[in-house]
C-alpha cells in the first residue's frame, strides 16, 4: 500500500492481509489539519485517547469521556480520504459488559464515521471484542501497556517481561482468536513482538515494540516535538515543532512591543486600491 497507489481508504480486511508486507503507517491525529497532514502517508490514523493528555491537559487518559472522542473523531473524519480511521474507545465504555460496549462502539461509528474501534485488554476483553465482531463492529486490539489500566499496571512500564512474557502472549493470541483484525503492542522486549509477530495471522503495529512489527504508530504531537510534557523512549522527535512555535510567537511579540508589526503589507489604506 504505497501512498501514490493509494485509491480509496483501506479496509479493515486491508489492514489484516498486510501481515507480513510492507509496514503499515500509522499516526495520532485529534484535528482536521492534523488529519489532512497525514491523510496521504498513513495506512490508517488513530483518533486515540491519548488525546486528553497531549491536547487538554488530563494528567492520564481515565478522563477521557465519549463526547470527547466524538468531537475529535468528526474533526479527524473531515481530514481524511485516503486512509483509514480507527477511534479508541474510551475508558469505563466498553469494559462492563458487551452490550454496553456494543452501544458505545456503535453510537461511536455513527457519530464519527470510524471504518473501526480499538479497545484495551486482552484476554479479560476477547469475548468483547468477538461480540462486536460478530455485529459488524470491526476491533482493532491493544495489549502490553495499556494506558487505561495505568492505577493496576502502577506507571508506564515494559509489560512482558520475564514470567509475564508467556500471559501477554496469551493476550495476544486471545484478542487475535476473537476476531481483531490488528493489534497494537505498546512497550513490550522486542523479542517478545518478534515473537507474538510470528506467531499471529493479524498484523502487529507496534509503539515502543520493535522494527520487526507489521507496522508502527506514534503520537503525532510526540514526532513532530508539539506535546513536550514528558518523552517516552519509544518517541523518536522528526521536528521541532514546539521550539518553532516559541520562537516563532517570541518574535511577534518582541515585533508588536516595537510597533513593527502590523507592517505596510498587513494594513489599509482609507481608499481600495484601484
Ligand atoms: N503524548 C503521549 N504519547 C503517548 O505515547 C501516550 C500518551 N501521550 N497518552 C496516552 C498513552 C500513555 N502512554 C505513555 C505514557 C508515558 C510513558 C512514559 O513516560 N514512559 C517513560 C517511563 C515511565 C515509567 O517507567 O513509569 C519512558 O521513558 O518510556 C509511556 C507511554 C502512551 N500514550
Ligand atoms: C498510542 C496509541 C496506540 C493510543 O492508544 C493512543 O494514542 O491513545
Ligand atoms: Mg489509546
Amino acid at each position: 500500500m504505497s501512498a501514490t497507489a493509494k485509491k480509496r481508504a483501506p479496509l479493515p480486511d486491508d489492514i489484516r492481509a498486510a501481515k507480513g508486507g510492507t509496514p503499515l503507517v500509522s499516526l495520532t491525529a485529534y484535528t482536521t489539519p492534523m488529519a489532512q497532514m497525514m491523510d496521504d502517508h498513513c495506512d490508517f490514523v488513530l483518533v486515540g485517547d491519548s488525546v486528553g493528555m497531549v491536547l487538554h491537559g488530563l494528567p492520564s487518559t481515565l478522563g477521557v469521556t465519549m463526547e470527547m472522542m466524538i468531537m475529535h473523531g468528526q474533526a479527524v473524519a473531515r481530514g481524511l480520504s485516503s486512509a483509514m480511521m480507527v477511534i479508541d474507545m474510551p475508558f469505563g465504555s466498553y469494559e462492563e459488559s458487551r452490550e454496553h460496549a456494543f452501544r458505545n462502539a456503535a453510537h461511536l461509528m455513527a457519530e464519527t464515521g470510524a471504518g473501526a474501534v480499538k479497545l484495551e485488554g486482552g484476554v479479560a476483553m476477547a469475548d468483547t471484542i468477538a461480540f462486536l465482531v460478530a455485529r459488524g463492529i470491526p476491533v482493532m486490539a491493544h495489549v502490553g501497556l495499556t494506558p487505561q489500566s495505568v492505577n493496576t499496571l502502577g506507571g508506564y512500564k515494559v509489560q512482558g517481561r520475564g514470567a509475564a512474557r508467556d500471559a501477554l502472549i496469551a493476550d495476544a493470541q486471545a484478542v487475535s482468536d476473537a476476531g481483531a483484525f490488528a493489534v497494537v503492542l505498546e512497550k513490550v522486549p522486542a523479542s517478545l513482538a518478534d515473537e507474538i509477530t510470528a506467531l499471529l495471522p493479524i498484523p502487529t503495529i507496534g509503539i515502543g515494540a520493535s522494527a520487526g512489527c507489521d507496522g508502527q504508530i506514534l503520537v503525532v504531537d510526540d514526532m513532530l516535538g508539539l506535546f513536550t510534557a514528558f518523552k517516552a523512549k519509544f518517541v523518536k522527535r522528526y521536528a521541532h515543532l514546539g521550539d518553532e512555535g516559541a520562537a516563532a510567537i517570541a518574535a511577534y511579540a518582541a515585533e508588536v512591543r516595537a510597533r513593527t508589526f502590523p507592517a505596510a503589507e498587513h494594513i489599509f489604506a482609507d481608499e481600495a486600491p484601484k
